[in-house]
């Protein structure tokens, strides 16, 4: 999923690009990285880990310039630990440009033929973002003849990279000498949202605006920046290095489908994406699961409600109100440890869960446990909480999910790669509530889940292919997916 930020502003952005990273942190911690244009020279630092432990002072100090882009990575193509794979990237022509993406490209195989036996582009890596960058740059290198660049050509060239690129992607690019680009895919998959602020920097008696664009609307609203709008499916913007603002619908037939994976799990909860808050959306998704549970569960055989912190908070209280059952609190989480998904590798994942969270016996002993999480995809989580509230001395423990049940690899920005780590893939709902150690095991419907989050806003369809196995991109076959499978780790 990634973090991303883009600020053009006509004072210096390094500051503010690193706190917008801060914001965005919970969307990547495999490592970092912030680039500066100060004319057209690039200023780049990146590095492995998290935003505070990667940039130091000095660092700090060399990224100077007006316009900056900043990135947090949870690595999705390519190895999470490779320092060579952390963004942005770099190209020296045309004009040299910087980039920085959210989301996955589909397509890889077929651009690094293209790039390498066509376009005569050398890549130095696995990355999918490296592609996309160089794509970006051949394209532009076609609209171009001289020194001068009109917004018209930047516009033509997405248009272009549309046509090439397949799979998800929210893209920041700073052309130096130029300004800042940013666009979305044609189906809106990944988030942006564009805002901005007067320019407190601006020369006396100059009234210009400062600008960002960014995955996530609560890194606006935390700096003084208004909402200005999302940047729409398949749409390009285009700040000059002056603060002028442009913009184009690139793609043929846009259509908005975001992510549903953002609202479950992904995004901040004050964060709201695609007019519809993600807290919210996590309560309504508490609302229609708690109706799930009255079906399927005596209501006597629940003490109390519990979540699993932090993401699962605000459905679980909502299951607590809805069944009139007393919610508690009885996992204490280390705020050290980060979100334990979205770290590289297994064995460091099961070992995070240990870490991050401690059950509280005197909130189990003899009682009857009905847990809330968000969602359970590896059952990495589900698995040692079980575990921990037998432990800690509950009687009974139900086990229940705010999302269905994911069977289906994520192609589109979330590392699930393969079908066989999936613990609901090819197992029926005792066998899993069987794996989890559980005594009983509820999911949220995938229907409640779509209405859950789209209920009163203007968006019609979502992204949900790890519940349904229907990708919107049509070139997900079944032969992709077998690769994807035997290339890609998680
Ligand atoms: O079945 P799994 O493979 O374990 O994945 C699902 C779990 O991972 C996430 O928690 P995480 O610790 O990443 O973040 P959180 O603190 O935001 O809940 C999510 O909230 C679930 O708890
Ligand atoms: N999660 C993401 O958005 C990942 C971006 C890119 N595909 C990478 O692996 O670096
Ligand atoms: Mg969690």
């Amino acid at each position: 999923m990634c973090g991303i930020v883009g600020i053009v502003s006509s004072g210096p952005v390094n500051q503010q690009v690193y706190d917008s990273l801060l914001l965005l942190q919970h969307r990547g911690q495999d490592s970092t990285g912030i680039a500066t244009a100060d004319g057209s020279r690039f200023h780049i630092v990146k590095a492995k880990g998290q935003v505070r432990e990667a940039f130091r002072t000095r660092d700090m100090r060399s990224l100077l310039g007006n316009v900056g882009l900043g990135h947090v990575r949870y690595a999705t193509k390519g190895a999470a630990g490779n320092e060579q794979e952390a963004q942005p990237f770099y190209v020296n022509a045309p004009y040299g440009i910087v980039l920085i993406h959210n989301g996955n490209l589909t397509n890889t195989r077929e651009l690094n033929q293209e790039l390498f036996h066509i376009d005569r582009r050398h890549l130095n890596t696995s990355s999918d973002t490296e592609l996309l960058l160089n794509v970006l740059a051949t394209e532009l290198q076609g609209q171009v003849s001289g020194l001068d660049l009109e917004p018209d050509q930047v516009f033509d060239a997405v248009a272009n990279v549309h046509e090439r690129i397949e799979g998800s992607y929210a893209v920041i690019s700073i052309i130096a000498g130029h300004g800042l680009l940013a666009f979305r895919d044609p189906f809106g998959i990944r988030p942006l949202v564009l805002g901005k602020r007067s320019d407190a920097n601006a020369l006396p008696g100059v009234q210009r605006d400062e600008w960002i664009v960014a995955s996530e609307s609560l890194v606006l609203e935390a700096s003084g920046y208004e909402v200005v709008r999302e940047v729409a499916p398949g749409e390009a913007i285009f700040i000059t290095q002056n603060g002028e603002m442009y913009s184009r619908q690139c793609a043929k037939n846009p259509v908005l489908v975001p992510c549903s994976f953002e609202y479950v799990y992904l995004a901040r909860p004050d964060s709201v994406m695609n007019g519809i808050s993600v807290y919210e959306a996590r309560l309504r998704l508490g609302n229609r699961l708690a109706t799930t549970i009255a079906d399927l569960t005596p209501m006597g055989d629940i003490d109390v409600v519990m979540p699993i912190p932090d993401s699962s908070r605000p459905a679980a209280m909502q299951v607590a109100q809805k069944l009139g059952v007393e919610y508690r609190e009885g996992f204490y989480k280390n705020r050290y440890v980060g979100r334990t998904f979205i770290m590289p590798g297994q064995a460091e994942r099961k070992k995070s869960v240990r870490q991050k969270l401690n059950a509280m016996s005197t909130e189990f002993k003899g009682k009857n446990i009905l847990i809330v999480d968000d969602s359970i995809v590896r059952g990495t989580t589900s698995k040692e909480i079980v575990e921990m509230a037998r432990a800690a001395g509950a009687n009974k423990v139900t086990f229940t999910s705010a999302a269905p049940p994911v069977r289906f690899p994520h192609v589109y920005g979330i590392n699930m790669p393969s079908r066989e780590e999936l613990i609901a893939h090819g197992r029926s709902f005792p066998e899993i509530a069987r794996e989890l150690g559980a005594d009983h095991l509820i999911y949220q419907e995938i229907s409640d889940m779509e209405s859950a989050i789209i209920e009163g806003s203007d968006v019609k369809n979502l992204e949900m292919s790890c519940f349904t196995g229907e990708y919107v991109t049509g070139t997900v076959s079944p032969e992709y997916l077998a690769w994807v499978e035997a290339t890609q780790r998680s």
